[in-house]
Order: structure tokens, then C-alpha cells, then sequence
């Protein structure tokens, strides 16, 4: 499988200096889906954060295709979608608005923003909603909305924080099913989650973080190989390890 993003030895250090990541390493292959997992504050969102470049990393190395990151900018965040664990969406525009606005934002012209609207809006079944304004919608359609601008542009990466959290079981599966499709259409995702029948469902690859460090990398066969029992065991296990 084709390696498209390198994370290298990435360490991180909040100003007020708390060390948050410890060189973590990890390989994103093209079209496999990474499930990020660790207890609250083992550094999933700071990791993710680094990696869709909203914030500095201390030292390391974020490559794609084996070149940095850093050396265009703006091209890597083309090919980055975000999909936040706190929704941003915009209240005072429509949700097809909100949508079309982020493509334009990233470059497309407003033919083409309406077209791939189109596509994002079947695809996440907005159509009902396109003219309503987010805050009249309920969380799980907030979340599709939100999902949906992560979309716009085409991502060749697309970086879900959370992305189920307080929704109903249907509309997980929805969202289940929107990860396989892109998958399929060779999109690398990155899962962060809590549920870890969500984890056991779609991750190709495991990456599991403990106070900024990776305790494991690798299949959930062969995390479970190294370590007895079901997921959520073996991540409380770890966690109590090191308290
Ligand atoms: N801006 C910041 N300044 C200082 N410390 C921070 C900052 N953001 C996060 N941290 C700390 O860094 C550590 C990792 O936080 P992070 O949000 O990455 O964890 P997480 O695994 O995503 O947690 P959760 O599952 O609760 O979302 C935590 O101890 C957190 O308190």
C-alpha cells in the first residue's frame, strides 16, 4: 500500500510548557483508515491538530511523499480535510452556504463548488436541510454538515476528530458507511475516538497514544496478539500501568 503521509518522531510542547507529544512516529497509507485511540489528554487532538497544520509541532517531521510539510503550506492543507470535534459552523448563512463557501475557499470556482455540493449533499443525505441555517438543526445534522465541509474540497486526507460523539446508533452508521465509501475511493482518514466498536469496525491500523507517546502502532490482530483481551481492556490496562 502507498505511503502517503509520514509522521516522524513529532514532540510537542505547549507554551506553558506541558510536554503533550513525545516523538511519536506513525505511517498514513493511501486509502486506509488510522484509528487514533487514548484516554482523554493522551494527545490525539494535539497530534491531529499538528498534522492538519493549525498548530506548530516542537520537533520532528510531517512528511508527505517523503518532503515536509511545511516546504508548501497551503498545497498540504488542500489535502487535508478537518472534520473538529467542536462544530464551527457558520449560523448566519445556510447550510448549503456553508458549504459552497468552503469550497470557494479552497480554490474551486463556483461551478464547481455547486457541483461537488451536489455530491456532498446526496452523499450525506442534506438535501432537506440545504436551505435551513445550522443552528435550527439537530446535532446529528450539524455533525453531517460539519462532515460535509470536510469533504468540499476533495481531501486526500480527511482527519476525524470524534465524529460520532452523542449521535444516535442510525446516524453512526451513516457516518460508518461514509468512511468505507471513501476509503474506497482511496481517501486516508484518520479516526479519533472513543467508541471502540467504531475503531474495531473501520480501522486498518491501530495507533494507540498514553500521555503523548505511542504504546502501540500497528493491526488490531496484532494489538490484540501482543495483548490479551478486547480493546477497551487493553486500553484501560495501559492506562493503569502507567498512572
Ligand atoms: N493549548 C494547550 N496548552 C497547554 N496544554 C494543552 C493545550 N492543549 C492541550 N493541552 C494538554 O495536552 C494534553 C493532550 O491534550 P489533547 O487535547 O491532545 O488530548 P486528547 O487525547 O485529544 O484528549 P480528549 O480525548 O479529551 O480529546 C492534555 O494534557 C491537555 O491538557
Amino acid at each position: 500500500m502507498h505511503n502517503v503521509y509520514q509522521i516522524k518522531n513529532v514532540c510537542k510542547t505547549y507554551p506553558n510548557g506541558h510536554k503533550a507529544l513525545n516523538n511519536v512516529s506513525i505511517n498514513i497509507n493511501q486509502g486506509e483508515v488510522i484509528g487514533l485511540i487514548g484516554v482523554n489528554g493522551s494527545g490525539k487532538t494535539t497530534l491531529s491538530s499538528i498534522i492538519a497544520s493549525l498548530i506548530p509541532l516542537t520537533s520532528g517531521e510531517v512528511l508527505y511523499n517523503g518532503k515536509s510539510i511545511y516546504d508548501n503550506i497551503s498545497k498540504h492543507r488542500q489535502m487535508i480535510g478537518l472534520c473538529p470535534q467542536k462544530i464551527n459552523l457558520d449560523n448566519r448563512i445556510t447550510v448549503k452556504e456553508n458549504l459552497i463557501n468552503d469550497a470557494l475557499f479552497f480554490g474551486l470556482s463556483r461551478k464547481e463548488a455547486v457541483e461537488r455540493f451536489n455530491v456532498i449533499s446526496k452523499k450525506l443525505m442534506l438535501q432537506e436541510y440545504e436551505n435551513s441555517y445550522p443552528a435550527t438543526l439537530s446535532g446529528g445534522y450539524k455533525q453531517r454538515v460539519s462532515i460535509g465541509r470536510s469533504l468540499m474540497h476533495d481531501p486526500k486526507l480527511v482527519i476525524f476528530d470524534e465524529p460520532t460523539l452523542g449521535l444516535d446508533p442510525h446516524i453512526r452508521k451513516h457516518l460508518w458507511d461514509i468512511i468505507l465509501d471513501l476509503k474506497k475511493d482511496g481517501v486516508s482518514v484518520i479516526l479519533t475516538t472513543h467508541y471502540m466498536d467504531e475503531v474495531e469496525y473501520l480501522s486498518d491500523y491501530i495507533c494507540l497514544l498514553h500521555n503523548g507517546e505511542v504504546k502501540f502502532s500497528g493491526t488490531l490482530d496484532e494489538l490484540k496478539k501482543e495483548r490479551n483481551g478486547n480493546l477497551e481492556d487493553i486500553m484501560v490496562a495501559i492506562s493503569e500501568e502507567e498512572a
